[in-house]
């Protein structure tokens, strides 16, 4: 197999509870275990509730979050082992990252040009007269004329400024992308035309995408495989044209049944109670307080992870593959 992208193993965040402003004596569990490997070319979607840990996730992969546990390894090579200077330029050049809002990520006050040229700075790449031709090389590639170098952020569209985002995550030409939740800031008539480029930039440069959404239509459409989370933990991973159908996971067979449009019952699986805290996750399975399958073992035990079908699932009482949605909601029943 060839070397992955950027790898987590057993990789545990844990943060400091705020209340008021001020920090408690409680701890946030954001992620727990984190197995997860990015093939070169492969893009994998990230998919769970609000607060499950997709960000968390997202900012270890680009070394923004150094784990309390565990390894995150870029192109092989340990980050947090590295001296800081060797890792800084590891993850500046081998990693781009698209965050949500382009009018808070990008800076008001230069010019475009200067925004793009700015990483190509700090690295040293080539000579001034290449830096500026790269500049022109980067706005070509996201669709935008030359005379955007002059514009201030301010002066463009919100679907504009997410292409100039596009074009700094890849001025230094990085292997892998991660894009968290790059359209939802959007206005729904553009984001189509963000997802195409990215869809489109990823074929032509062979680059490795993380695509961390709400959206699960988009996860689907966007992936090649989809790694669903909840509660801070990584509880299955399978290719995209298996989801939903032949996810093995009782949560992520409910998680895709309340999709509008994807799954034929009306009804989706219905889930039972609310997300527990994060500062105090079950013993035991995470999702075993909401799941109509769980039993003691469930709260004795973290599953192991199992592997099926080319899916990875943590869960002692998975869902019977090829068992419809409709059985699903009847068992529920
Ligand atoms: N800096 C922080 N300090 C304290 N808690 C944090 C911090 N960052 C994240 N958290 C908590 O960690 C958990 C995971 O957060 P994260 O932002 O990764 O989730 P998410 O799935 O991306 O959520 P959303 O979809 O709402 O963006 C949440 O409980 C969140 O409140």
């Amino acid at each position: 197999m060839p070397e992955a992208q950027a790898e987590l193993r057993g990789v545990h965040v844990v943060h400091k509870a705020r209340s008021g402003g001020l920090f408690t004596r409680d701890r946030v569990y954001a992620l727990t275990g984190a197995d997860l490997a990015v093939a070169p070319g492969e893009t994998v979607g990230i998919v769970g509730e609000s607060g499950c840990g997709k960000s968390t996730l997202a900012r270890v992969l680009v070394g923004l979050q150094p784990p309390a546990q565990g390894t995150v390894r870029l192109r092989g090579q340990d980050l947090w082992a590295m001296k800081e200077g060797e890792r800084r330029k590891l993850i500046g050049t081998g990693v781009g990252m698209i965050f949500q809002d382009p009018a808070t990520a990008l800076n008001r006050r230069l010019p475009v040009g200067r925004i793009l040229r700015d990483p190509l700075d700090v690295h040293r790449r080539g000579t001034p007269a290449q830096r500026e031709e790269r500049v022109g090389e980067l706005l070509d590639l996201v669709g935008l004329p030359q005379s955007a170098a002059g514009a201030l952020p301010g002066q463009l569209s919100g679907g504009q400024r997410q292409r100039v985002a596009v074009a700094r995550a890849l001025a230094l030409e990085p292997g892998l992308v991660i894009a968290d939740e790059p359209t939802s800031a959007l206005d729904v008539s553009v984001r189509a035309q963000i997802l195409n480029l990215l869809l489109e930039l990823k074929a032509r440069l062979g680059l490795s995408l993380v695509f961390v959404s709400h959206d699960i239509q988009t996860v689907r459409r966007m992936s090649d495989r989809v790694v669903t989370m909840y509660l801070g933990r990584i509880v299955e991973q399978g290719p995209a044209d298996g989801v939903p159908g032949r996810a093995r996971h009782p949560y992520t067979r409910a998680l895709f049944s309340a999709t509008p449009g994807l799954i034929s019952p009306i009804t989706p699986i219905p889930l039972v109670g609310a997300v527990p805290s994060a500062t105090r996750p079950p013993s035991g399975c995470p999702f075993r307080t909401r799941c109509w399958r769980a039993d003691d073992t469930c709260a004795a035990e973290m599953p192991a992870v199992r592997e099926e079908d080319g899916h990875l699932f943590h869960c002692h009482h998975p869902v019977t593959a090829g068992a419809t949605d409709l059985d699903l909601i009847q068992e529920r029943a």
